[in-house]
C-alpha cells in the first residue's frame, strides 16, 4: 500500500509519554534504569516517544517562535542565502513547506555564521543566542536518550566514541495553512506539509509550536496524530541509528498533514554522523542469529545517493543504498 494513503488512526490515540525532566535521573542510579527500560520499549514498539522535558524553559520556546516569525518573515532572496556544504542541509522551500537549517547549531560561533548569512556583517546576536541555548538543552537531551539507548543493548564500551561522533543540525520549520479550495463543500481539505519518510540521521527530537499537523506510522500500517504539548518533544530513531544497531530499533515513517486556517511552526535538532565517521555495527550486534543488515558506510555518501535519480525513487532510500539484501525489511 502506497505509505502516503493510509488515514489517521485515531486523534486520541497517545504515543508512551516518558518524563526525562526529573534532576535526579542520573546514569547509575535505579530511577535511570528504570526510565532506560521504558525508552528502549517504546523505541522497540513505535521508533519515537514523547519526552516530557521542562529543562527548556517557557520563555525560551517563546524566543525561539518569536526568532522564527522573524527569520521567515525575511525576503526569500535573503533565506536562500542559507546554504550548507552538505545537501538538504541549507533552506528548503515547497508548496506548503519552508524551513532553514543551521549546521553546528551547538556551536556559538556556528549559529553566528548563519545569522551572518541572513544579516551580512553584524548577524543577529540576539536571534543567534537564543537558537544556540536552545540546541545546547536539546543536546542535552539527544545525549541522555542515546546514553541509555547504549547501555540498554550493552554497548558501555562505546558510549563516548558513539556521542563523539555526530554533530548537530537544528532546522527551523513553517508550513503555511492550504489555500481555500474553490468548491465550498464547507469540508477543509487537508493536504501534505510534508510527504512521509524516515529521518536519515541518529536521533531526532522534534517540537511542534502548538499547532499541530506531525502524523507517525505504526507498525501495522497506521497513521497516528501526535499532539503539540508545550513541554514535551517528540524523541525519533533515524535511519543511521538503525543501521549502527544492526536494525534493533527502526525510523519510523512520518509526515505532516496540514488543515485548518493555522500556520505551523516546528524546530528539529538531528544529530547527524560526522563527515569521515564510518557508520558501522559494534559486532556485539551481529552473530548467526543477526547477520549484519546493512553495509558500513559513510553519512555524506548516503545524502548524496539521496540526490540521485535511484535515491529520490526509492520506495526507502535508506535500504535501496545500505541494505544488503534487497529484501524490505
Ligand atoms: O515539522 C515536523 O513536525 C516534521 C519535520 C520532519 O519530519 C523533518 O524535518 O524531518
Ligand atoms: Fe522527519
Amino acid at each position: 500500500m502506497d505509505s502516503d494513503s493510509v488515514l489517521p488512526l485515531s486523534e486520541s490515540f497517545q504515543l508512551p509519554l516518558i518524563d526525562l525532566s526529573d534532576q535526579t535521573l542520573k546514569p547509575g542510579s535505579s530511577k535511570w534504569d528504570e526510565v532506560k527500560t521504558h525508552v528502549r520499549k517504546a523505541l522497540e514498539d513505535y521508533g519515537c516517544f514523547e519526552a516530557s522535558y521542562d529543562n527548556v524553559s517557557t520563555e525560551l520556546k517563546k524566543s525561539v517562535f518569536e526568532a522564527m516569525e522573524e527569520l521567515f518573515e525575511l525576503p526569500i532572496q535573503t533565506k536562500q542565502r542559507n546554504v550548507s556544504s552538505k545537501p538538504y542541509h541549507g533552506y528548503l522551500c515547497h508548496n506548503l513547506y519552508q524551513s532553514l537549517g543551521i549546521d553546528d547549531a551547538t556551536v556559538l560561533e556556528k549559529v553566528n555564521d548563519f545569522t551572518q548569512q541572513l544579516w551580512a556583517d553584524q548577524g543577529n546576536k540576539t536571534i543567534s543566542e537564543t537558537i544556540h541555548r536552545f540546541s545546547e538543552q536539546l543536546w542535552e537531551l539527544d545525549m541522555m536518550v542515546r546514553r541509555m539507548i547504549m547501555e540498554s543493548f550493552g554497548l558501555e564500551k562505546y558510549i563516548d566514541e558513539h556521542l563523539n561522533s555526530t554533530n548537530y543540525l537544528l532546522r527551523l520549520m513553517k508550513y503555511t495553512s492550504p489555500p481555500d479550495d474553490d468548491d465550498d463543500d464547507g469540508l477543509e481539505e487537508t493536504k501534505f506539509g510534508l510527504r512521509a519518510h524516515t529521518d536519515k540521521n541518529i536521533l531526532t527530537i522534534l517540537h511542534q509550536f502548538q499547532v499541530d499537523g506531525l502524523e507517525v506510522k505504526t507498525k501495522d500500517e497506521k497513521w497516528i496524530k501526535v499532539k503539540p504539548s508545550q513541554d514535551s518533544f517528540l524523541v525519533m530513531v533515524g535511519d543511521s541509528l538503525g543501521a549502527f544497531l544492526n536494525g534493533r530499533l527502526s525510523s519510523p515513517y512520518h509526515r505532516v498533514m496540514m488543515m485548518g486556517k493555522k500556520t505551523r511552526y516546528s524546530t528539529a535538532l538531528f544529530s547527524v554522523p560526522k563527515t569521515g565517521v564510518i557508520v558501522d555495527s559494534p559486532e556485539e550486534l551481529i552473530d548467526e542469529e543477526h547477520p549484519r543488515i546493512f553495509k558500513p558506510y559513510q553519512y555524506d555518501d548516503f545524502l548524496q545517493f539521496f540526490q540521485t535519480e535511484a535515491g529520490r525513487r526509492a520506495q526507502s532510500p535508506f535500504h535501496a543504498f545500505a541494505a544488503l539484501s534487497n529484501t524490505p525489511l
